[in-house]
């Protein structure tokens, strides 16, 4: 089945691919300076702070479903059933399955940033997104090869294959800018990026002094090449080449020790993270904030992600959702999200913000109707 679905792919990575050939990459001058810089190890481009923008451009491109997307039934309507496994629906039902997983921080840091290019937005630090993909796309990336199927399908998104976390999506920029601005609070508090791609979102939290922070994305390898960096980046301190003594080091090298310990990523489909979190801990201590961005354009996942919410979020916590009114070609997107959860009558919705430029955005907050 073939959609129209509004999509990004960067326009010169997708020119790289066509003059992929058979194999060999041929890059554009600027991304070759790129990349011989990044072999010699980490590269810090704080020159282009706004690039990221560019890719929020929208174009129309083809959304290939990989499975049957017919919307599945959420059976859950109360806290109850969020701690009853049974109320996990089968997967053969969901449009996508993938079996969660937990990644370990790696051990060497250095590694998770070699051969990345690293930008800046306000406040925050992050991997440019087509140097990643380039480097996966020529090492031929024995992992999920998400990226050259998705260039094959031309396509951010394959349903069931690949879901869209190589992408900084428009709505985190919202939610980013929304939690400056309502002066949201994040310390002390647990913290979910759901779906999180880049985990900017989490990273920001992070930064706001949440006591945990964990991150989830479908997709191992956004997990592996984007995220667990973005977060490394962001919590070592300053160039630790810039010290000699051997104190400041140890005290720096401690600190991002204890920066680290509040993070934990997993990928896997949102069914199965669930149960890899309610199955592996004996009292999983349940989250205070879900921060979710750009999550709800199918509808067939609706009733996993309902079911995200009603077994991982605290009784006293709340859901920042941000989403684009309509997706094209999915045919997910704010009304429908709403009338679903309205239906099951679980959690209250209130809209914090409508950002009417183009295509209108909405930040939503959710809690629990009946927390008690
Ligand atoms: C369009 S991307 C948005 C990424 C990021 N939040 C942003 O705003 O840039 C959607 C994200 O939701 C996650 N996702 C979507 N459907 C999922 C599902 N059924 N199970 C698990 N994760 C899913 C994917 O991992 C993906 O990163």
């Amino acid at each position: 089945m073939t959609f129209q679905f509004n999509f990004t792919i960067e326009d010169h990575l997708e020119d790289e691919l066509t003059s992929l050939g058979d194999g060999a990459l041929a890059l554009d001058s600027s991304e070759e300076s790129s990349v011989s810089e990044r072999q010699k190890g980490t590269h810090r481009d704080k020159k282009r702070p706004t690039e990221q923008f560019d890719l929020l451009q929208d174009h129309l491109w083809e959304h290939k479903s990989a499975g049957n997307a017919g919307p599945s039934q959420d059976t859950g309507s109360s806290l109850n059933a969020a701690n009853s496994s049974s109320s996990l629906e089968p997967h053969e039902k969901q449009p996508c399955f993938r079996v969660a997983k937990e990644h370990a921080m790696p051990k060497d840091l250095k590694k998770v940033l070699e051969n990345k290019v690293i930008e800046t937005l306000p406040g925050l630090q992050h991997m440019n997104i087509s140097v990643v993909k380039t480097i996966l796309l020529k090492e031929n990336f024995p992992g999920e090869n998400i990226i050259s199927k998705s260039f094959s399908a031309h396509s951010d998104l394959i349903t069931g294959v690949y879901e869209g976390g190589l992408k900084i999506w428009e709505c985190t920029f919202d939610l980013l800018a929304y939690f400056t601005k309502a002066k949201v609070k994040f310390a002390g508090k647990k913290v979910l990026d759901l779906g999180c791609g880049s985990g900017l979102l989490g990273i920001m939290a992070f930064k706001g002094g949440a006591k945990e922070i964990h991150f989830q994305d479908y997709n191992s390898v956004v997990i592996d090449e984007v995220t667990l960096p973005n977060v490394v980046a962001n919590s070592t301190l300053e160039d630790e080449n810039d010290v000699n003594e051997p104190d400041v080091k140890r005290f720096r090298k401690s600190k991002v020790a204890q920066a680290l310990c509040k993070f934990r990523f997993f990928s896997g489909e949102w069914s199965e993270f669930c149960k890899l979190l309610l199955s592996s801990e004996e009292r999983f201590e349940k989250y205070d904030l879900i921060l979710t961005s750009e999550t709800i354009y199918n509808p067939g996942y609706y009733g996993p992600l309902h079911q995200t919410f009603l077994r991982l979020l605290d009784k006293n916590g709340r859901v920042l959702l941000a989403s684009k009114a309509h997706y094209f070609g999915v045919g997910g997107g704010t009304h429908l999200f709403q009338k679903f959860v309205e239906d099951r009558n679980v959690f209250e919705m209130r809209t914090l913000e409508i950002i009417d430029e183009g295509l209108k955005r909405f930040l939503i907050e959710m809690n629990f109707k009946y927390p008690s």
